[in-house]
């Protein structure tokens, strides 16, 4: 067994759909294996529907692998009793890539930095002092808890985005995109928070982007999926200075004119 915080060994995922044919099989995922350390922050990088998100749903528990195993802090994610997924749930958070689009705008930042607080037994008066020090950890202010989620621009938001994400100290945290949609400005300001807090808070990033020019300042290791498979991995130079695959070399040269 792997002494990685996070491991997949094989994991498959199908849709099933029904049509006049029968049932038909989609294939999303096949034959996906990787660790993840403590500490460290690894990127998965592909294009749009290479597999990405879906990856992530799979090791939240938030959709059910098709085949495979997926191992968390040495305990596999299916064989797992309730209360053991629970305390996997709380040790994993995901940041999501749309901060405003991802809460409930009705609700006051307090409530939405709170509300996993509440869900796992702190009482309001504890909710409270985390909130406040979480808006400190972030980088805002303990009054903005009592104001709404328009008050605030994109990066405020994804700011209290990953201070929901941290509340219940957790060792993972997925990042889907976090930083796509927002000024280029923004992304750097985001991303140097995230990699303070990741110092601070001894956490593991799970980093997942198809914009390479992000990882290379960002991530330890690098995993490029294409259409559900990992074709290729590597250490972010290795990546940067002799990608082997030719999907590899597309996705770097098509950075390059983006940039
Ligand atoms: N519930 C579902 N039913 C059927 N197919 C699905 C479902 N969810 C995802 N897919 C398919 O799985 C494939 C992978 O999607 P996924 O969202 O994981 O890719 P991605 O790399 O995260 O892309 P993006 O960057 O656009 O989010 C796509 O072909 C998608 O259409």
């Amino acid at each position: 067994m792997s002494q990685a915080l996070l491991s997949l060994h094989e994991v498959e995922k199908s849709y099933f759909s029904s049509g006049f044919g029968g049932k038909r099989e989609k294939k999303v995922l096949r034959g996906v294996s990787f660790d993840v350390n403590k500490g460290e922050t690894v990127a998965l990088v592909g294009e749009s529907g290479s597999g990405k998100s879906t990856t992530a749903r799979l090791i939240l528990g938030l959709d059910k692998l098709t085949l495979g195993e997926i191992w968390f802090q040495q305990k596999q994610r299916s064989a797992s009793s309730p209360a053991e997924q629970l305390q996997m749930r709380k040790q994993m958070q995901i940041v999501f890539q749309d901060p405003i689009g991802s809460v409930n705008p009705r609700m006051t930042i307090f409530k939405i930095i709170a509300e996993p607080l509440l869900t796992h037994g702190y009482t309001r008066e504890q909710a409270m002092d985390r909130v406040k020090e979480l808006l400190g950890l972030v980088g805002m202010n303990e009054q903005d808890m009592h104001k709404y989620p328009h008050q605030f621009s994109g990066g405020q938001m994804q700011r209290i985005g990953i201070a929901r994400a941290i509340a219940l100290k957790p060792e993972l945290l997925i990042l889907d995109e976090p930083t796509s949609a927002l000024d280029v400005s923004i992304q750097a300001r985001v991303l140097k928070l995230l990699k303070a807090l990741q110092k601070e808070l001894d956490l593991t990033y799970l980093f997942i982007t198809h914009d390479l020019n992000v990882v290379q300042s960002f991530a330890d290791r690098v995993l490029v999926m294409k259409q559900g498979e990992i074709v290729e991995r590597g250490s972010v130079q290795a990546i940067f200075e002799e990608p082997q695959h030719l999907y590899t070399q597309n996705l770097l040269e098509a950075n390059f004119f983006v940039k």
